[in-house]
């Protein structure tokens, strides 16, 4: 049975990886993502169980005593965490997840699956990413600020990342992307 692949797609918040993830979804139906459980509110649009999966601060805290997180991280004052058992389940069908997750979930991921595939998009420029935070027009201002913040961390871990891949143009990095996920 073919082996599958854990593939770990992180970069600051704003870059693209929502975009990209989803189109990678629509064209490789065989991909599989993780649903990450978060205590954030639902923005406009998102579903619950599609985008995340939303819970309270304690029923977190519960999931985490109970260990039935992968890994789990704080970010921007809320927590997110990916539950063990889709990737688990996925893993062993054969089929490959996508774990869309930040800095710490990704170096989480590096240390109990090695063979992670760990891909960073990075921004074309801090100025680009910050119109992009705000073209999206999603997030109250404290949060893209705390955003921000946190870009610059992500963007200097960028030697930890086996691919490090630029969205400027978003059809080119798709197929980057693609090429990090299938070329081995
Ligand atoms: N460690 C970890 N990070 C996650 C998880 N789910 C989402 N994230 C990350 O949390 C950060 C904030 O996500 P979100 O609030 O949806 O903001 P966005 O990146 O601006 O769309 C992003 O970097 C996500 O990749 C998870 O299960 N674990
Ligand atoms: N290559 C690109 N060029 C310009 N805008 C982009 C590009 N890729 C994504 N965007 C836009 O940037 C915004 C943030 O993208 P999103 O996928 O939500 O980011 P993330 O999931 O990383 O927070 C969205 O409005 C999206 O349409």
């Amino acid at each position: 049975m073919a082996q599958g692949k854990l593939i770990v797609i992180t970069g600051p918040s704003g870059v693209g990886k929502g975009t990209i993830v989803r189109s990678l979804l629509q064209r490789h139906p065989e991909l599989c993502l993780s649903v990450s459980t978060t205590t954030r509110n639902p923005r406009l649009g998102e579903i619950e169980g599609i985008d995340y999966y939303y819970t309270s601060q304690d029923e977190f805290k519960t999931a985490i005593a109970k260990t039935e997180f992968l890994e789990w991280a704080e970010y921007a004052g809320n927590y997110y965490g990916t539950p063990k058992t889709k990737v688990k389940e996925v893993l062993e069908q054969g089929k490959s997840i996508i774990l869309e997750i930040e800095l710490l979930g990704a170096r989480a991921i590096a240390q109990c699956f090695p063979d992670a595939r760990r891909i960073l998009i990075l921004p074309p420029s801090l100025a680009e990413l910050e119109a992009r935070i705000r073209k999206r027009g999603k997030d109250p201002e404290l949060a893209i600020e705390k955003r921000l913040a946190r870009a610059k961390e992500e963007i200097a871990a960028k030697d930890e990342f086996e691919f490090q891949i630029i969205n400027h143009d978003l059809e080119q990095a798709i197929k980057e992307v693609e090429e990090a996920i299938f070329s081995y």
